[in-house]
């Protein structure tokens, strides 16, 4: 008998490369009027739909009952008729749907390559994504590029895609196109899969599935220990990172890098915590940004939490509602970490009650 959810993993990551592929080209050719602002103010470009209505298409290939929590919906496509975007959208969905990717291609385990699809089916395919979320059943997450921001700089990102069952994450995959196999030597060969399955443990390869490399978190070690952080000082409190490295006394500086690609950087070990401290008040942390990194970090050895050590609740919807920033380390680090927090963020009320 095969391992649970074997299907399901070679599906994601089938998926996920076949994203991958999509999201580097898009890149390459990318035009300025190829990128919306969303309602929050932030980017989305063609390469995040196209990828959305990919992945979406063969998840309801495989799996047309499993419904899918996915970042991106298409109301303002839909709503631009004649619109050069959506047409783009569907022209690089279907080149990538129909790609033949050869080695480790999905067609190998007989449910594909696809056909292509009409532009009103890809508009459908990514409102699959449309997903409340929920605590029961099966749900899959889609990021179709996590870290926008850092595909538009050319820098990191990651196509991350997760199934849920019962609001735990069962399998986590990312895909990171740009990110160097060993970060020690950012000139070598870059792209990298990460690949979770709960109980089986975690892996990294090459984007084509080389060099397979079990992940294990070293363990704590005060000399070598930094922090992972966003690139973005609006993701993510920088100010409150810095203070709680000092009251760690970390002397090595923070790796700032977009996207679950940090996620994938813990779980290998180059370096020792992913902070995510919350910028401001009342962002909502989004499921589809921590679920397969959580589960990839919890694989490898490590713990994710918010900043009161709190897990991370999957089941609550969209987003990870009441949670307060995240925190993702090695077991034999978290409880210094959280005290440090909590020592970091009486201190920052302190400084405010005393400017009042
Ligand atoms: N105010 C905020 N606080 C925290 N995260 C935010 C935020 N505004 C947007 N984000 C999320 O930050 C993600 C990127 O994370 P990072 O900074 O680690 O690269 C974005 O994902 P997308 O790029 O998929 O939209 C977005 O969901
Ligand atoms: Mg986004
Ligand atoms: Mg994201
Ligand atoms: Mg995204």
């Amino acid at each position: 008998m095969s391992l649970p959810f074997t299907t399901e993993k070679q599906l994601a990551i089938a998926a996920v490369r076949r994203a991958c592929h999509l999201t580097s080209s898009v890149f390459n050719k990318l035009v300025k009027n190829e990128t919306l602002t969303k309602g929050d103010k932030s980017p989305v470009t063609v390469g995040d739909y196209a990828a959305q209505a990919l992945i979406s298409s063969m998840l309801n290939h495989a799996y047309p009952q499993d419904p899918i929590v996915g970042e991106e919906d298409a109301t303002e496509l839909r709503a631009e008729s004649g619109s050069t975007l959506r047409e783009r959208i569907v022209e690089l969905t279907n080149e990538a749907l129909t790609l033949d990717l050869q080695q480790g291609d999905y067609a190998e385990w007989g449910i594909g390559p696809g056909k292509a699809k009409t532009p009103e089916q890809l508009m459908d395919e990514i409102d699959r994504g449309n997903y409340g979320g929920g605590r029961t059943g099966r749900m899959w997450c889609i990021d179709p590029i996590d870290g926008t921001k850092g595909f538009l700089r050319g820098e990191q990102y990651a196509v991350c895609l997760a199934l849920l069952v019962d609001a735990q994450v069962q399998v986590g995959v990312i895909g990171c196109p740009n990110l160097p196999a060993d970060l020690s030597q950012p000139e070598g060969q870059k792209g990298c899969l990460f690949v979770a399955v709960r109980g089986q443990g975690a892996q990294q390869m090459s984007l084509m599935g080389a060099n397979p490399t079990p992940l294990s978190m070293p363990p704590y070690d005060p000399s070598t220990f930094n922090f992972l952080e966003s690139v973005e000082a609006a993701h993510t409190s920088h100010s409150t990172n810095d203070k709680i490295s000092t009251l760690l006394e970390i002397t090595r500086k923070p790796i700032r890098m977009d996207s679950q690609a940090k996620y994938g950087c813990l779980a290998r070990g180059d370096a020792g915590a992913y902070m995510r401290m919350p910028a401001g008040v009342g962002y909502q942390e989004k499921i589809w940004d921590h679920a397969p990194g959580s589960l990839l970090v919890e694989e490898s050895g490590g713990i994710v939490t918010d900043s009161r050590g709190t897990p991370l609740d999957f089941g609550l919807g969209r987003t990870l509602g009441v949670n307060h920033g995240v925190i993702a380390t090695v077991k034999s680090a978290h409880s210094r970490l959280i005290d440090a927090v909590a020592k970091a963020l009486s201190n920052e009320e302190g400084d405010t009650k005393s400017k009042a």
